[in-house]
């Protein structure tokens, strides 16, 4: 299968995620809105940009861990296909988001960040789930923490699930993540701190293109 590529827009301003965007559309797969994007701009970042670009996958990284239901309808609502949950919150409260999405026709994305139980990965899975991040967040990567093998055998026996990765994958380290059961490599800082980002958006493309 395709490999395909998230650009994440984290610690930016609007015009900083459009240029990003801008500089990297032929290259990259989906759009992510980040977390701290939409805090400081609100919903209204995610409408603007679909209004933008009206065609590309939007993921809005809301990284819901209460209220699922009406902060997943904020998200599809507001042009996002995919809205994030994440994977630690109350059993509830993925089910809410699952449901919430698959009624306005979105879908859900489960941040793995921090879990490490087996057991709580098949239970969200039992309710349906089937999109899975794993992540190693930033201030882990402060602390030199990185992707690492192990970490997928927390989805290794689910059928039919799409795994995400993310976690300072940049140019240079992806090819470390060769073999590995990633169908979606999520980039923010590797494309936004590249010198040329468009250039590292389209290396990065090539090389997964090879995996
Ligand atoms: O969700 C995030 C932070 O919580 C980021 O979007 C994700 O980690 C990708 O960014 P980077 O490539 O800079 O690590």
């Amino acid at each position: 299968m395709v490999k395909k590529i998230q650009l994440a827009l984290d610690r930016m301003t609007k015009k900083e995620c459009i240029y990003y965007i801008d500089e990297t559309k032929d290259f990259i797969d989906y759009i992510e809105i980040g977390t701290g994007v939409i805090k400081e701009y609100g919903m209204n970042i995610v409408k603007e940009i679909r209004e933008t670009y009206p065609s590309i996958k939007i993921i809005a990284d809301m990284k819901t861990c209460d209220a699922g239901k009406s902060e997943t309808e904020q998200a599809i609502n507001s042009g996002a296909n995919i809205s994030t949950v994440m994977g630690f919150s109350n059993i509830n409260t993925i089910k809410e988001t699952l449901d919430a999405a698959n009624t306005l026709g979105g879908e859900m994305l489960i941040d793995l960040l921090g879990i490490s139980s087996k057991e709580q990965v098949t239970s969200i899975y039992d309710i349906g789930a089937r999109k899975f991040c794993m992540h190693i967040g930033k201030d882990m990567q402060s602390k030199g923490e990185q992707l690492f093998t192990s970490m997928f055998d927390l989805v290794d026996d689910l059928t039919d699930v799409t795994v995400f990765a993310a976690g300072g994958i940049n140019e240079v380290n992806i090819k470390n993540l060769k073999g590995l059961p990633i169908d979606t490599f999520i980039v923010g800082s590797g494309i936004a701190s590249a010198d040329n980002p468009r250039k590292a958006a389209e290396n990065i493309k090539k090389i997964v293109s090879e995996f």
